[in-house]
């Protein structure tokens, strides 16, 4: 807990700066409340007493590693100390037992190698420096010693290093939990190797992330009772499925569309593909290259690593034929047709796409250019056709684009874990969750708003594991434990996903009515929530709602949230793809019962997804945690650049603050 010193004049403190957020000087005058200090940038500023902090005039300029051997516990010599770290290169430091890591944005091999795995192997907790390894080697050491099943939370925001302290803990528990001197498939090679492939279906290069992964993820390994890994599972959140058809200035589209482009010649021109700036689906961008990546190398690894998970030689043609009629589909334009609203390929050109697309899908070519420029409207008596004209062809084709794609994500990640398999005997798992954290920007829709949901139920999650060690350690102590405050955010969390009432549930309901707009479900949230004190109707808007999560305030633009939350594939979709000729294409697009077929039965987004995460926390409180909170110290991704503000920023949305005191 921070020690309050106190403040004199002559005394070394931190005051509140506009560009550094805290800087150092020496207080020349105390005036009651108000104290005036000299800056060590030579400016003179009076503040508050309550915005004064001391500083330690004795503390290293190296910093501690441990930020619970500060002498002042509080965000100026938190901030200074991981600074001072990072400097030196020294980017993992402890807040007691959460590992802190701030991203170095250049490579450190030594830092990984075999060498330090075997450090690392069994050492105490805080023996050696604070590491990734060490929280591995905790959790491995306590689930083999106690028999309980531990989780790795790894969380921060968009290029913050998630993916990659993810891949190190993964890599340190298969070294731990592998076969001595194994060869071949092992089933903790094929859980490594699950990596690279999601990487190539589910990362693109961001404005915040040359390598940004647009799903979270829970991979489970399992192990049997002598400590070595038996199976494995992996969990997916949410895939982006608006990259595929559209992205934005300075970004890309998923990797596997660039890797297919840089195929052998064989390849290009059995799939009819040329240079990605020649595909309406990449080329909106004007980016294409990512430095320091060459494609087909990537391409080649990724096959190596499919090989290695076990998906064979013809689902690989399967699924990069897959990949490229996509390219091709995304570039069938449409004209207006012969009658009123209605539309046709616009030109040769598109003919030509379209038969490619056809062809790779291996469906008829009438029958795809139908299912974009046509629907059928299934009445009592008969089935009428109904032609829609080209902007409305134009949405079809991109939601046939994101359907086939999400489909083969989700292949990806069933086929990965039945070849890795389940060990239904495991007694034990380690458990390492990589997901987006809070998100904040200009314009925030569905997807941030699911992205925070999530970040609510994991600070819960965290609040609780926090106040339960407390107590525990107050008890041990024989200390009243009555008075330790616990931090609680139900209220913010029954706002969103309580049934019935929350946002969620009136999300659906405006879904399942047919004249409900953005507009009338906005309405519907202002009456309801006109009490609530976490959720605010903002002034001036007509749709918008902000809601004060434990982070900040998040306002959310309701435009798309009808449209995204609808989770349903185009009857016409359906029967083209489930009657291909490739039998993968057609296994993608099983037929559905009657029953579910129903229109009426309306399927959520936000509901599935609230169901994943009450499934993925029941998974997590039935284990220990660990917590890796991961720091992006600059926007350019470049190293040794340390932005205090920044980084203020993301350990007061950590929720970090709590636990630091
Ligand atoms: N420990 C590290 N050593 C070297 N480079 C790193 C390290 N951690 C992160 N990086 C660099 O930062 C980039 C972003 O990291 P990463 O992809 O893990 O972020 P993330 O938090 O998972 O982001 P997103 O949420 O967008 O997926 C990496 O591609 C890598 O270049």
């Amino acid at each position: 807990m921070a020690a309050q010193a106190s403040i004199a004049v002559g005394s070394q403190v931190w005051v509140e700066d506009p560009d550094e957020a805290w800087i150092d000087g020496e207080v020349l005058k105390v005036n009651g409340d108000t104290i005036t200090v000299k800056c060590s940038n030579e400016k003179t500023v009076t503040a508050k007493a309550s915005h004064v902090h001391a500083k330690d005039p004795e503390e290293s300029p190296c910093g501690v590693d441990d930020m619970t051997k500060l002498a002042y516990l509080h965000e100026p010599g938190v901030l200074q100390n991981l600074k001072s770290r990072y400097d030196m290169n020294e980017i993992y430091t402890y807040t007691g037992s959460i590992l802190i890591a701030v991203n170095p944005f250049r490579r450190l091999p030594h830092l990984y190698d075999i060498q330090m795995m075997e450090q690392y192997k069994g050492a105490d907790f805080g023996e050696l420096s604070p590491h990734p390894f060490a929280v591995a080697d905790v959790a491995y050491r306590l689930m083999l010693n106690e028999g309980i099943s531990q989780s790795i939370l790894v969380s921060g925001e968009s290029g913050a290093g998630k993916t990659e302290s993810t891949k190190m803990i993964m890599r340190y528990l298969a070294y731990m939990g592998g076969k001595a001197a194994s060869e071949g498939r092992t089933v903790e090679k094929q859980v490594l190797q699950s990596n690279p492939v999601l990487e190539a279906f589910g990362n693109a290069k961001t404005v915040r992330n040359n390598n940004s992964s647009r799903f979270g993820k829970f991979v489970e390994i399992q192990f049997d009772q002598k400590g070595r890994i038996s199976g494995a599972a992996v969990r997916t959140y949410l895939l982006e499925r608006s990259r595929v058809c559209q992205i934005s200035e300075s970004e890309r589209n998923y990797h596997c569309f660039y890797m297919i482009c840089a195929g052998s010649p064989e390849e290009q021109e059995k799939y009819k593909l040329g240079d990605p700036s020649t595909f309406h689906y990449l080329n909106q961008s004007n980016c294409y290259k990512i430095d320091g990546l060459d494609e087909s190398k990537e391409y080649l690894e990724t096959r190596k690593a499919m090989d290695i998970i076990g998906i064979s030689s013809e689902e690989q043609e399967a699924i990069f034929r897959i990949v490229a009629a996509i390219l091709h589909l995304g570039n069938v334009e449409f004209a207006e047709g012969d009658d009123v609203d209605s539309s046709k390929p616009k030109n040769e050109k598109s003919m030509f796409h379209l038969r490619t697309a056809a062809e790779l899908f291996m469906c008829d070519e009438k029958a795809l250019e139908d299912s974009l420029c046509k629907r059928i409207i299934v009445t009592r008596d008969e089935n009428i056709v109904k032609t829609l004209d080209a902007e409305a062809a134009k949405g079809s084709r991109d939601a046939l684009a994101k359907t086939v794609y999400s489909r083969l994500f989700d292949w990806l990640v069933t086929k990965i874990n039945n070849s890795i398999g389940q060990d239904p005997t495991s007694k034990c798992l380690i458990g390492v969750l990589d997901i987006y954290g809070f998100e904040s920007f200009k314009t925030n829709s569905f997807e941030q708003f699911c992205i925070n949901l999530t970040n609510e139920k994991l600070q819960q999650h965290f609040n609780q594991h926090v106040f339960k060690m407390e107590q525990e350690e107050y008890t041990k102590e024989e200390i009243d434990w009555s008075y330790i405050e616990f931090v609680d955010n139900q209220d913010i969390l029954d706002l969103i996903d309580k049934k019935p009432g929350g946002i969620i549930a009136l999300l659906d309901e405006a879904c399942m009515l047919p004249r409900s707009t953005h507009e009338t479900f906005a309405q519907k949230l202002y009456q309801t929530f006109k009490n609530h004190k976490r959720f605010v109707k903002p002034k001036l808007s007509r749709s918008d709602f902000t809601i004060c999560h434990y982070a900040g305030d998040v306002t959310y633009q309701t435009e798309l949230f009808l449209d995204k939350n609808k989770d349903y594939v185009i009857a016409e979709h359906q029967a083209l793809l489930g009657a291909s000729g490739c039998s993968f294409v057609s296994g993608l697009f099983p037929l559905l019962s009657d029953d579910s077929s129903k229109s009426s039965k309306f399927s959520s987004i936000g509901s599935r997804f609230k169901q994943q995460l009450q499934s993925l926390l029941e998974t997590l409180s039935s284990t220990e945690p660990h917590y890796i909170r991961c720091v992006k110290p600059n926007s350019l991704l470049k190293p040794a650049i340390f932005e205090n503000q920044n980084v203020l920023q993301q350990l007061r949305c950590g929720g970090l603050w709590k636990q630091l005191g």
